[in-house]
């Protein structure tokens, strides 16, 4: 009979159960009313509550009514602890600890006045369902309680959803309720693997009555063969857009949020000593998601932005305060990537001078990001900048010089001649025209591995590759309304560092057009006959310097000694309280040292 009322509860029937008169009344009957207050126990827990309370204080009336002053403070002590520490159970929001210390308060004291006086004494019982009623209507319209009771009802009838689409014999481990839907961790039956569930997507989709692209299936964390983790969305996090939170980091050491994923997780990346490349088509929202950017890099006081933005700085213009440096004409983006080559150099020298790998970013010594929009351009109308633009694709990581490039179709041209393409560590992708332009983008054999921007089909969807994110899932960037960009600009323009002294001197050799140091120490110059050594020739340049001080370049000519070396020896004079740095790059001995 029960498998008969299953089999019809399957095909959407109703039992229907016939009591003839003079039978007693049957046992399903019974099981069903049983099942009933079971499975709407969350619904009738007011007045399962209020009933406790009714036996409660009639038992504690006949047997103890002497309790009822200690019953009055556990309800005070109770409330008070709930009120300020119901956090730590699950009650994250005010209103819930406030709601759950009334009740506490309402229920301890009625069980007090029953206890001493009896529940049948003047108006208790009018009290207790007039109480139990009032206090079950915010119970009742609790959005959390209520998904939570329909995530539970969905978990109680797996087995069945699971039989009819194939999966029988996998079981629910554990359920959880989230802003955007719920998940569930699951234990596969022997034999099933992860990839029969993802083939059954749509089927659960329907089992659960859900809207089509609401299920996601994924790995366990403990990737665990026999396990999964379903991801079900109740709202569509990208059905609108979604305006930008705020800046996720306050380092480029931090990942940086670009959006959520469809699962509403964040796609999260990190961008320290790595270069990016962004692409899609026109009005795809690339230029979105590079406001994005802008406001997470310019939230870190430990990243220098210079920029490119041939378009006249359209784009990137509303940035320009905490833009150290942005070039809008090819003259300018040939001389501002001559001079990030020359800060690489730099760099690499300071670097190997002290015996490191890496440049760690910190104020005083921050990342340079250059940022470029529109790269097709710069590969047009500056083509000789391509040798530069390649270098820092090649050697800028270590230092932290990295690029951020955007371009609508990334081909072999319009990326210029170099290896700045393959040199791409975050590839994100917005929708693009054709399928061939996704492997243009993300790389070689992405297409065929499933990566089809091509389908995204609203702006600001994107698909994001990058060391830790291997698989296509889609997401969304966040939206910067223009006033949240000039607001943004205008905060964050107070944070923005300058470069360190090795760059700042680096850019300013360069532009004396004076040789740029390369990463390799110079050995001595056998060129220069040093009768007295280097230290003797650089101690007699400091002394007799100019009041304006000597720069660095002559001091390394002079010496013969690599910039690196000479760096060491004025930091050593510098300690010593010997020497003095004039202004950038110049220095000479201080007066009372000097003769
Ligand atoms: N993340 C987003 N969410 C919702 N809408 C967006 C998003 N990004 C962009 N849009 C919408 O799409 C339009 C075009 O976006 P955007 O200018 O960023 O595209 P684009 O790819 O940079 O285009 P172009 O190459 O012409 O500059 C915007 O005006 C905006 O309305």
């Amino acid at each position: 009979m029960r498998r008969h009322a299953r089999k019809m509860r399957r095909h959407g029937l109703q039992p229907m159960i016939v009591i003839n008169n003079d039978d007693a009344l049957p046992d399903l009957a019974a099981v069903l009313i049983g099942r009933a207050l079971w499975r709407y126990r969350s619904e009738l827990a007011p007045p399962y509550f209020a009933v406790t309370l009714a036996l409660g204080g009639a038992v504690l009336h006949i047997t103890n009514p002497q309790w009822w002053p200690y019953l009055l403070t556990v309800a005070t002590v109770t409330a008070w602890a709930l009120a300020l520490f119901g956090e730590r159970l699950g009650l994250a929001r005010h209103g819930e600890r406030l709601y759950a210390a009334l009740v506490a308060m309402s229920a301890g004291s009625w069980l007090a006045a029953a206890t001493a006086l009896g529940i049948a004494h003047g108006p208790l019982l009018q009290v207790l369902i007039g109480g139990c009623i009032v206090l079950a209507v915010p119970w009742w319209a609790h959005r959390r309680r209520r998904a939570k009771v329909r995530v539970d009802r969905q978990m109680a009838a797996w087995p069945e959803i699971a039989q009819s689409i194939g999966l029988s014999g996998s079981r629910v481990q554990s359920a959880l309720v989230d802003v955007w839907g719920w998940r569930a961790r699951f234990a596969l039956a022997r034999g099933q693997t992860i990839q029969d569930v993802i083939g059954k997507v749509p089927a659960i989709e329907s089992a659960l009555g859900t809207f089509r692209g609401a299920v996601r299936v994924y790995p366990t964390r403990d990737d665990k063969a026999n396990r999964f983790e379903l991801r079900v969305l109740n709202t569509d996090p990208h059905a609108d857009a979604i305006p930008w939170p705020g800046p996720s980091v306050t380092s480029i050491g931090d990942p940086i949020d670009l959006g959520p994923f469809e699962d509403a997780t964040a796609a999260r990346v990190l961008f320290l000593r790595r270069h990016g490349l962004i692409g899609g088509v026109a009005g795809s929202g690339k230029s979105g998601g590079i406001n994005v950017l802008m406001g997470n890099l310019t939230a870190c006081p430990d990243v220098v932005i210079w920029a490119i933005d041939l378009k006249r700085g359209m784009e990137l213009q509303p940035w320009a305060s905490c833009i150290d440096r942005l070039a809008t004409t090819p003259e300018q983006a040939r001389t501002l990537l001559r001079d990030a080559v020359a800060v690489l150099e730099a760099r690499a020298a300071s670097l190997a001078a002290q015996g490191r790998r890496v440049w760690e970013p910190k104020p005083d010594m921050p990342a340079l990001v250059l940022v470029i929009d529109e790269f097709a351009e710069l590969a047009e109308d500056a083509p000789e900048s391509a040798a530069d633009t390649d270098s820092i694709a090649r050697r800028g990581r270590a230092v932290a010089v990295t690029l951020i490039a955007a371009t609508q179709r990334p081909t072999q041209k319009a990326m210029g001649k170099g290896a700045v393409r393959s040199q791409m560590d975050v590839r994100v992708s917005f929708r693009v025209r054709e399928r061939k332009d996704v492997d243009l983008i993300l790389g070689q054999g992405m297409l065929n591995a499933g990566w089809h921007a091509h389908t995204l089909n609203a702006p600001g969807k994107f698909l994001l590759s990058a060391p830790e994110h291997d698989t296509p899932r889609r997401a969304r960037a966040y939206l910067l309304a223009d006033e949240t960009v000039a607001r943004t600009a205008q905060q964050h323009a107070g944070i923005r560092p300058s470069l360190d002294q090795v760059s700042l001197t680096a850019i300013e050799e360069a532009q004396a057009g004076l040789p740029v140091v390369t990463a390799e120490p110079t050995p001595a110059q056998p060129a220069t006959p040093l009768a007295n050594g280097p230290e003797t020739i650089l101690w007699d340049m400091l002394t007799c310097a100019p009041d304006e001080g000597t720069p660095v370049p002559l001091l390394v000519k002079a010496t013969g000694m690599s910039r690196p070396w000479t760096y060491q020896r004025l930091r050593e004079l510098t300690d010593a309280g010997r020497v003095t740095q004039v202004t950038r790059g110049r220095w000479r001995a201080k007066n009372d040292h000097s003769q």
